[in-house]
């Protein structure tokens, strides 16, 4: 837990407005972030990097809301994106896009000409066929792309295989092997303009190793480019920094940026980073409440209103999130962690193991496994650590309207987006006949 999200006589907080408040007026689930948390964050990352010339590009897929988009690009940040959609929120809150960097594999014409309409920064290419599309487009619109090679340096992030991207059997990137021979095909290439280099070898990673590593082979083939008279401006080192869920010791910020900083000493390029969970992933939480409790032969259920459409980390993943009382009970223990093996129920507390469980038809709808809490019916939960890839992630499965969210401030709390409604969701449906 951070300071941001603090238990203050049993009640738990997000700044200065209790969780159980949030929960009455704005209903559950319901996303909360907090303004101080994502401000703060954004900031240390400002700071470590200070004495370099850098632009924080913030990853808009790990929380693409209009308010926290806003926020950042007031502070300052640039942006990465992966969609059109994307690159439409970040011009939509205020972003500008001579700071927006394009990374996916997979662009399309459509999104290509938005991006070079809209004059952005860097198209970080992920293969041959792309720049050649990339070159081709240009040209038809009277434009010169600038174009980075994100590079797959085949470095293992040590991280779960699912979100691992810079491995050579990942579809992410070109091959290592294969750079400098693509850069030399875009150089001379009337339509693209060859500004920098990109990496990103995946997300969650709780060690500095692997990025060094990463930047070292990266800063290698650059040496090479210079040799044979190409020059970078930029050099863009991705993201995927971790966050601490539960027993995580990943790097801090500033020792993250003390360490690429020592890699790139005495070298001229701009850095670039593209950090997405590290700036958002512990400034929100999300709140829900318990419909039902279920005693079960095996199992006791704690049945929530969240569900894996809102937040689909666990069942994916099976990532651990904490889950907190809003309000807590006398005597209840202070933790939630997993119970060690043989440890029995507290009697004191009045606690149960409980699955934390949505209401929807699948049993890999789960938020938390074995969770031991004194709860009952009707009382609210938080989620925590869910400010990243949460309601980004989510989805109307089963003909769920997506949560609110909502943004504290100290003592104001502002809804950022509003719940939606079912009939939303079939707006643009057709019954034929
Ligand atoms: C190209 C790219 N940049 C940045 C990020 C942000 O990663 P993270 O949220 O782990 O910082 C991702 C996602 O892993 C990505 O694919
Ligand atoms: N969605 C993932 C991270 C994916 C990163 C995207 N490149 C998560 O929740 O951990």
């Amino acid at each position: 837990m951070t300071e941001y999200f603090h238990y203050q006589q049993d009640q738990l907080y997000a700044e200065k407005v209790a969780l159980s408040e949030i929960a009455q007026r704005f209903g559950t689930p319901c996303y909360v972030y907090s303004r101080a948390a994502l401000t703060d964050s954004y900031r240390q990352f400002a700071e470590a990097l200070k004495s370099r010339d850098h632009l924080i590009c913030y990853a808009v897929k790990a929380n693409s809301n209009l308010a926290i988009l806003n926020l950042f690009a007031r502070l300052g940040a640039g942006f990465d994106i992966v969609s059109g959609g994307e690159l439409q929120r970040v011009l939509a809150a205020g972003g500008a896009a001579s700071k927006v960097v394009f990374s996916g594999v997979g662009k399309s014409e459509a999104e290509m000409r938005q991006a070079l309409e809209a004059e952005i920064l860097c198209f970080n290419v992920e293969s041959a066929p792309e720049l050649d599309r990339l070159n081709a487009l240009a040209g038809s619109m009277g434009k010169v792309a600038p174009v980075s090679l994100r590079v797959n340096p085949d470095v293992d992030a040590k991280t779960h295989p699912y979100i691992s991207t810079g491995l050579k059997q990942n579809k992410f990137g070109v091959a290592y092997t294969e750079a400098l021979e693509l850069y030399r095909k875009a150089a001379a290439m009337p339509n693209l303009r060859v500004t920098g280099m990109d990496c990103h070898i995946g997300s969650q990673l709780t060690e500095t190793s692997p990025f060094i590593a990463a930047a070292e082979k990266v800063l290698a083939l650059v040496d090479k480019l210079a040799a044979a008279g190409i020059t970078l401006e930029h050099l863009d080192l991705g993201g995927g920094l971790g966050i601490r869920y539960d027993d995580e010791t990943p790097p801090s910020i500033a020792e993250y940026g003390k360490a690429l900083l020592a890699v790139l000493q005495g070298r001229s390029e701009k850095l670039i980073v593209e950090p997405g969970r590290v700036l958002v992933g512990n400034a929100g939480v999300l709140l829900t409440r318990i419909e039902y409790l279920k005693h079960g032969e095996e199992k006791n259920f704690a049945i929530v209103d969240a569900a894996m459409n809102d937040l689909m980390r666990p069942a994916l993943y099976d990532a651990w999130h904490a889950i907190l009382p809003v309000q807590r009970r006398q005597n209840a223990p202070l933790s939630n962690s997993l119970p060690q093996a043989g440890e029995r129920t507290s009697e004191k507390s009045n606690s149960q193991i409980y699955e934390v469980v949505g209401p929807i038809c699948e049993t890999g709808d789960f938020i938390g496994h074995a969770r031991e809490m004194a709860v009952d019916k009707g009382d609210a939960l938080a989620v925590m650590s869910a400010g990243a890839y949460g309601m980004s992630m989510s989805s109307n499965y089963n003909t769920r309207p997506r949560a609110a969210e909502v943004m504290v401030d100290g003592a104001v709390v502002h809804l950022v987006r509003e719940r939606e409604t079912v009939r939303q969701l079939y707006a643009s449906e057709k019954i034929v006949a």
